[in-house]
């Protein structure tokens, strides 16, 4: 049964006051807060077998090696990954973008294009734009309409022999548009064009299950599912991983060193140089496992009722407007009060506990299509309650009333 009060007893950091007032933490897209049974799995790690992995002869190197292995295994079941070696560990979504990105340059040739949609994140802008730089391929852009979702009828006409890479976001992080990725998928494939999905804003709400997808590449980050930061995974098709080289030399990512020869290790620790964040990795899969155990059902069904609940009293603010009005939405709500700078409400609603993102959220493309330098977000989690948005929203009448 899922009970929210119940839940937030697992979030230490929930019972904090900010500025002498109760925290109210609605900056969720941005990074997630962590559950009791995540700390635990850290505190464990680092109290009871904290070792190096993989090579170690020693039971404690071996006790490591087999939690953080165990977590692998957690996250391909948690993705549908057909096997656990298309599972990469990385440092995070911008890490396993730049090592697709980083691949690719092998595999392109000038004149080549590839697509990204006006929806995306900085981190799944920027490494594409430097692979186009590096192999001479065209960078083509889906465009967004004023509800923030992605125009498809010009991804087709985008679509054509000459596409070899698509890269979107599941879910964007400025406005919460769930973005059609089936289609999407489907359509390059049609071309014979590769997709990578940026799940970073997914993994929260959605379980993406990789194989009925189809998709070829798929990163997150734990930090945005209730884990730690400075871990993440990229999923990758096994066929695709085999065709891009290593993305950093060093341990652990080879078969023989020989100054005149050197070998690599297959999959995925060719992926994989150096000691990894063996408790980030650990902790990522408990971090699954207590995701699981409320259910994405469950959070989905409530986080919609957040959302829906925020927006309508929202917009009994007058001259509040909303950016991202999409009906496929996740619970995220991207907004400006009239002539009054996002940066300002933001700062006045921290005085007042409210934890919000304001800026263009790295992604200026969106801004720049608003024509507005950024915006307010508050982003709604599981634990997260109506009481708390009624807070919010006080706030906002607040601060519009200060600041007009
Ligand atoms: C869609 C999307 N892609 C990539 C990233 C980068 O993830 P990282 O590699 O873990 O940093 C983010 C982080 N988004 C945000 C980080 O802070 N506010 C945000 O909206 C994101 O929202």
């Amino acid at each position: 049964m899922f009970n929210v009060e119940t839940i937030r007893k697992d979030f230490p950091i929930l019972q904090r006051q900010v500025n002498g007032k109760p925290l109210v933490y609605f900056d969720n897209a941005a990074t997630s807060q962590t559950p009791q049974q995540v700390i635990d799995a850290i505190v464990d790690y680092y109290s009871n077998y904290n070792a190096n992995i993989h090579r170690g002869v020693h039971s404690l190197s071996q006790e490591a090696t087999d939690k953080y292995e165990e977590a692998r295994l957690k996250i391909q079941k948690h993705f549908n990954a057909k096997a656990s070696h298309e599972i990469i560990m990385t440092a995070g979504t911008t890490h396993g973008i730049n090592l697709v990105a980083s691949g690719f340059t092998a595999l392109l040739k000038e004149g080549d294009e590839v697509i990204v949609s006006a929806l995306e994140h900085h981190s799944n802008i920027v490494p594409w734009q430097m692979l186009c730089e590096r192999s001479g391929a065209i960078l083509k852009v889906i465009p967004m309409n004023d509800e923030g979702e992605l125009v498809m009828s010009a991804y087709d006409d985008l679509l054509s022999e000459k596409t070899k890479l698509v890269f979107v976001n599941h879910i964007s992080n400025a406005l919460g548009t769930i973005n059609p990725i089936e289609s999407i998928i489907k359509k390059a494939h049609a071309v014979g064009a590769a997709v990578l999905v940026d799940g970073a804003q997914a993994c929260p709400h959605v379980k993406a299950d990789v194989q009925a997808l189809n998709v070829d590449f798929y990163v997150v980050s734990a930090h945005k599912m209730c884990g730690p930061t400075g871990v993440g995974m990229l999923y990758g098709k096994e066929e695709w991983l085999n065709k891009l080289p290593p993305y950093q030399g060093g341990g652990e990512m080879i078969a023989e060193v020989s100054f005149e020869k050197t070998t690599y290790a297959g999959l995925p620790h060719k992926f994989e140089a150096g000691t990894p964040n063996i408790c980030g990795g650990i902790a990522f899969g408990a971090a699954i496992d207590y995701m699981n155990n409320i259910g994405f059902k469950n959070i989905n069904a409530y986080e919609h009722e957040l959302l829906e609940y925020a927006t309508k009293r929202l917009l009994e603010i007058e001259g509040l407007k909303i950016y991202g009005t999409s009906k496929r939405k996740t619970s995220v709500v991207s907004f400006n009060l009239d002539g009054i700078h996002p940066y300002d409400v933001g700062t006045l609603l921290d005085k007042m506990g409210v934890a919000v993102r304001t800026g263009h959220h790295c992604a200026q493309p969106i801004m720049d299509y608003f024509k507005i330098p950024g915006t307010i977000r508050a982003s709604f989690a599981f634990y997260n309650t109506k009481a708390e948005i009624d807070v919010l929203v006080e706030g906002v009448k607040k601060a519009k009333m200060m600041l007009s």
